[in-house]
């Protein structure tokens, strides 16, 4: 099953509904008139609404898109918009063509979202704020036809491993001295993780004593704020200071082209020992597997520590930030290899230098005595 598929539909299709006040006032118009011939007659009924309901899409095959410009942005975004009528006062033919343009829809700004700049979504959000709930409103049903939706493992995970002590094998990442666990769930949607475990820490705390319970937090970040739960920020650059998070979480997110971007931001959010995880659309990867992708989440710092492919659809990724004296030790064995591979060269082009002029030429002269 394909994610987020365009089927048929890009950025160059006019295949799209756009706003013209003039043809909806007209459209009303006829589709009271049909309604009044559906009273009427009502052997026709299904007839008018298949008309009306194709008319709604002729509308949408025949408008030109609308332009919107976003900042420092020479490319101009073209904006598919339409105007979704109440669907109470819609036919089932109509809700189901309406359906199809909103999926339409979702896709369009599912496709801007991987496209662009996370500077350009943040201000394209900002400027169209409802380009995030329609969105949402997408994604919400894409996710009812998967098999298991990633947040909810995640949000499984933190739940059992609970089970064991912070910071013991097993456990949760906490800070050092507070214990605390900060989460940090970047491009987190309508941030159900934390109200998720939110719930769950109000139950799991409950009758503890003080020094049982568990301390956490969780910052939600996205680039609208649907709720009271989420800041609005581009993940790029989140209001967090350095090494101030146990986890932080990408989940289905690294949508900007500027995603590694995000990770740099992740590292320097996370303690020493925090912990990255990620999940992502399988069919994302270029080389079909993750590896370059966990090679370069490498090279930033981040030491691998398991990929997840179980599931058909995304892949889940877990790296950490190593603490101080993994990294000095790291470096210590750097630098070793490197006067290594320094000791490997000089021998070679000792060989090298043998094979051309034996060193009885000109390494060790020949000590020759005078005739007397
Ligand atoms: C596919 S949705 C996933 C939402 C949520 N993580 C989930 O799994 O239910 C991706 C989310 O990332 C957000 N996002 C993409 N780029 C972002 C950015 N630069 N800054 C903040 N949020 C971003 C989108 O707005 C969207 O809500």
């Amino acid at each position: 099953m394909e994610l987020f598929k365009t089927g048929d539909w890009n950025l160059k299709t006019n295949k799209i509904a756009f706003q013209d006040s003039n043809k909806s006032v007209k459209q009303k118009n006829k589709n009271k008139k049909n309604k009044n011939k559906i009273k009427n007659k009502p052997s026709k009924s299904e007839q008018n609404d298949e008309e009306s309901a194709k008319e709604s899409a002729k509308e949408v095959e025949n408008d030109g898109p609308e332009k919107i410009k976003t900042k420092n942005d020479k490319q101009k975004i073209t904006k598919p918009t339409l105007n979704l009528q109440p669907a109470k006062k819609l036919t089932p033919l109509q809700q189901k063509m309406m359906a199809k343009l909103s999926g339409s829809r979702f896709r369009w700004i599912n496709e801007q979202l991987y496209t662009i700049s996370s500077k350009d979504a943040l201000k394209l959000i900002k400027d169209q704020p409802e380009l995030f709930d329609e969105y949402h409103d997408g994604f919400r049903s894409q996710v009812t036809s998967w098999p298991e939706n990633p947040v909810n493992v995640f949000t499984n995970q933190i739940i059992a491993r609970c089970k064991r002590p912070i910071n013991a094998p097993g456990g949760l990442p906490g800070l050092q001295n507070s214990k605390e666990i900060v989460i940090a769930d970047m491009g987190c949607g309508e941030a159900q993780l934390a109200l998720k475990i939110n719930q769950f820490f109000t139950k799991f705390n409950k009758g503890k004593k003080p020094f049982k319970k568990y301390n956490h937090k969780v910052h939600s970040f996205d680039l609208k704020k649907v709720n009271e739960r989420i800041t609005v920020a581009d993940i790029r650059n989140v209001p967090l200071p350095d090494n101030s998070c146990t986890i932080v979480i990408f989940c289905l997110s690294l949508m900007g082209t500027n995603f590694l971007d995000f990770i740099k931001e992740a590292y320097r959010i996370l303690a020493p020992s925090g912990e990255l995880w990620i999940a992502e659309i399988k069919s994302r990867f270029a080389d079909g597997k993750g590896d370059e992708f966990v090679e370069s989440l490498k090279l930033m710092g981040f030491f691998h520590k398991n990929t997840d492919d179980a599931n058909k659809m995304f892949t889940r990724f877990e790296f950490f930030k190593p603490p101080q004296n993994i990294i000095e030790e790291r470096k210590a064995k750097l630098e070793r290899r490197q006067k290594f591979v320094e000791v490997e060269s000089a021998k070679e082009e000792l060989e090298r230098k043998r094979h051309d002029k034996a060193e009885g030429k000109w390494l060790l002269k020949p000590c020759i005595y005078k005739r007397r």
